[in-house]
């Protein structure tokens, strides 16, 4: 990375901690449990910085941070040189025309009620911007770019394979022009020969328009083809951060060196739990997200 380059985004010193029920009774004291501990990373313009770990390392926690889906215990969070951390409103709002995310599951983060034109224009429409050429016309056209037949715009997500679908997904956070992309799991869902061909068009897309990616994931394969750099995650804190040839050819740390020597393999029974336990909080952060959309800060309802 040019190191004269201004970061886009910046994090420094994040933390979220949950609260979980105490285990052993009822009157045990609900426990603190820290899943994102100190982390600090930097986004570059134009540039794939990758957050790599194993499940439950604290890559979709810190990414949600990031897009503001979600409020960090402490830390701080500096987009364009801008401190967003505590922004609200008018201001989260605009935010969220630079930060788009996309979800792992494009049929659970998309509402199977809308049309895909309703979908990829719904952000424009809450934040009163205009369509430019109106709905219909820039639907299309965002659908083309994404390798989508424009003549299928008043279709539902149901009504698309899982590429497809996540295509809409990509479309829609393509929609309001982002600086920013949070990808994640993106890719995670589908099947191989389906993820190179997206993992083409997000590389495709970043070219034409410049901007970058937070990319989360955890299978490393993925992560080669598309990363400018890697910040590998374990137990809530970086680990190691460098660019991906860096990485990939001499990693330093141990943590890092069992992970690019042995992709953690899962039973299916625990692969299924997990997927569910995804599909459950991103259904929950697509509400939120869609609730920050239409004007209402979903941070206020966080407990
Ligand atoms: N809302 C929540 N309440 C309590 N614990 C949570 C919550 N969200 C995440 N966690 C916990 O925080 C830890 C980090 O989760 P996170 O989803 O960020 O990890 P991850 O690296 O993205 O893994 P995965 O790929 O499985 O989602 C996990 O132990 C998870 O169970």
């Amino acid at each position: 990375m040019n190191a004269t380059a201004k970061p886009l985004l910046r994090a420094t010193n994040l933390v979220k901690e949950f609260n979980i029920p105490g285990t052993g009774g009822l009157l045990r004291k609900p426990e603190v449990f820290r899943a994102v501990d100190d982390v600090s990373l930097e986004v570059y313009p134009g540039e794939t910085l990758a957050l790599v770990g194993e499940s439950g390392s604290g890559k979709s926690t810190t990414a949600r941070l990031i897009a503001r889906l979600m409020s960090a215990t402490s830390g701080e969070i500096e987009f364009d040189g801008r401190d967003v951390s505590q922004i609200s409103g008018k201001e989260l709002h605009e935010f969220r025309s630079d930060v788009q995310v996309i979800f792992q599951d494009p049929y659970s983060s998309l509402n199977p009620r809308h049309t895909v034109e309703r979908l990829v224009t719904a952000p424009l429409l809450y934040q009163n911007r205009e369509v430019p050429g109106g709905p219909k016309r820039y639907t299309q056209d965002l659908m083309a770019r994404v390798g989508l037949n424009p003549d299928h715009s008043t279709r539902y997500p149901w009504q698309f394979s899982g590429g497809q679908a996540q295509r809409i997904g990509i479309a829609r956070a393509l929609a309001v022009r982002p600086r920013l992309v949070v990808a994640d799991e993106a890719v995670s869902a589908l099947d191989v020969s389906v993820q190179a061909q997206v993992i083409n068009l997000l590389k495709k897309l970043q070219r034409e328009e410049g901007f970058s990616y937070l990319f989360i994931a955890h299978d490393l394969a993925v992560v080669r083809q598309i990363a400018d750099r890697l910040a590998v995650m374990n137990s809530g804190r970086i680990v190691e951060m460098g660019e991906r040839d860096q990485i990939f050819g001499a990693p330093q740390d141990p943590y890092t060196q069992r992970l690019l020597g042995a992709v953690p393999r899962i039973r299916p029974e625990w692969d299924a739990a997990r997927r569910e336990n995804d599909r459950k909080r991103h259904l929950a952060a697509a509400a939120a997200s869609e609730a920050a959309a239409a004007g209402s800060d979903p941070l206020r309802k966080e407990s």
